[in-house]
């Protein structure tokens, strides 16, 4: 469907300055996920983006990553695992504390959520300075994966995050502001 190819899904994402904090301009996906339609070209781009890697398992950041990452996973026909803020798991776990564009935060991951060279595809909403990609990745790779790629809605592009990932960095909408 031609008129779906063509959409521009940046027009279903609302600028919110100075959330969190001061500063901070927060790029809200609300306002895309409100759009039965645009939410569902979103998902289908993400499918084509993400397919070629051929992944095992998709690895969803919490918490917006879920969002994405559990639809994918259901297309895609693969596993998915969740990396959770502290406490938040069951059973032994493994932790990685990085820096945020506003902040510093802990992601864990259960120890045994990867079998050994498993294929995963970690998936979030935004990458900003990179510290929650990279963090995800370095967790992932610890807990035994072969981490083949990682998938964003949005991209803040200025702040040069995806040098910090060890992985091939695929993205949507792309914002150098
Ligand atoms: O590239 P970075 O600078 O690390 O920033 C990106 C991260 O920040 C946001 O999550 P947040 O910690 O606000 O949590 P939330 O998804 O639970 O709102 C966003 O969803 C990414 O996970
Ligand atoms: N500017 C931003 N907008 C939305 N989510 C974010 N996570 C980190 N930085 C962000």
């Amino acid at each position: 469907m031609t008129q779906h190819e063509d959409i521009d899904l940046k027009r279903y994402i609302r600028n919110i300055p100075d959330f969190p904090k001061p500063g901070i301009l927060f790029y809200d996906i609300s306002t895309l996920m409100r759009e039965p339609d645009a939410w569902q070209i979103t998902m289908g781009r993400l499918a084509r983006q993400i397919a070629p890697w051929e992944p095992d398992m998709l690895a969803a950041v919490e918490s917006r990553g879920f969002l994405t990452a559990a639809p994918l996973a259901d297309r895609l026909g693969c596993g998915m695992l969740m990396l959770r803020k502290p406490g938040k798991l069951p059973g032994a776990t493994i932790s990685h504390t990085y820096d945020l564009e506003y902040g510093s935060d802990t992601l864990q991951i259960q120890a045994d959520a990867i079998k050994p060279g498993q294929r995963v595809v970690v998936m979030d909403d935004l990458l900003a300075t990179g510290g929650t990609l990279a963090a995800s990745v370095t967790l992932l790779q610890k807990a035994g994966a072969n981490v083949v790629g990682a998938s964003v809605l949005v991209e803040l592009t200025g702040l040069g995050g995806r040098a910090k990932v060890d992985a091939p960095v695929k993205t949507l909408l792309s914002y150098d502001e």
